[in-house]
């Protein structure tokens, strides 16, 4: 099966935030591909990856990139398929500066951006997208969503019958 979503990011660099991506969609049984491609040191090779990218039965990109994060906005500009931008933290600016770079597009130029490091969640954005469609992968993909949910829920849950629970052991003054 050839993949169905591209995770492409700025630098190797970027990967230990952009792994929990590529795990999200492992989970979820979707063949994605992996690559360093950027917009400041290869834009020739960006923009071919972009415009090639639909015609090889990529569904999603999802991009990452830190700093000056021109990645996800310059690929949106040359693909017409969806693009997630993960705004990845460096060492200055606590990723303030890769959030407002991905998430600050011109009108016309979608990308949608998840919370800085939140390179899981664009993993799961992306299984929803492949989701909403009408054919027999898209169903699956539905039906598997709806069992992470239920898993959500379920710990949820837990987590507030641990909250009790610690709350009714509380015994005496100041305990
Ligand atoms: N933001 C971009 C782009 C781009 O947007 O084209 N290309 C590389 N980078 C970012 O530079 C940071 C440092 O990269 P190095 O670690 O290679 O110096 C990475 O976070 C990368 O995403």
């Amino acid at each position: 099966m050839s993949a169905r979503v591209g995770v492409v990011m700025g630098s190797d660099s970027d990967w230990p935030v952009m792994q929990a991506a590529v795990e999200a969609l492992e989970e979820f049984g979707i063949e994605c591909e992996v690559d360093v491609v950027s917009a400041h040191r290869m834009p020739q090779e960006m923009i071919s990856y972009g415009e090639q990218a639909a015609g090889r039965g990529l569904g999603v990109l999802i991009a990452g990139a830190g700093g000056a994060a021109h990645l996800p906005g310059m690929l949106a500009s040359v693909t017409p398929l969806p693009v997630i931008g993960v705004p990845v933290p460096l060492q200055h600016l606590d990723g303030m500066d890769s959030l407002l770079s991905i998430v600050q597009m011109p009108a016309g130029v979608p990308v949608a951006t998840v919370s800085v490091g939140g390179a899981r969640n664009a993993g799961l954005l992306a299984a929803r997208i492949l989701g909403a469609g009408t054919d027999a992968e898209a169903a699956r993909m539905r039906e598997q969503m709806g069992q992470f949910q239920e898993s959500l829920r379920a710990a949820a849950q837990e987590k507030g019958a641990r909250l009790r629970a610690k709350r009714t052991q509380r015994t005496g003054f100041g305990s």
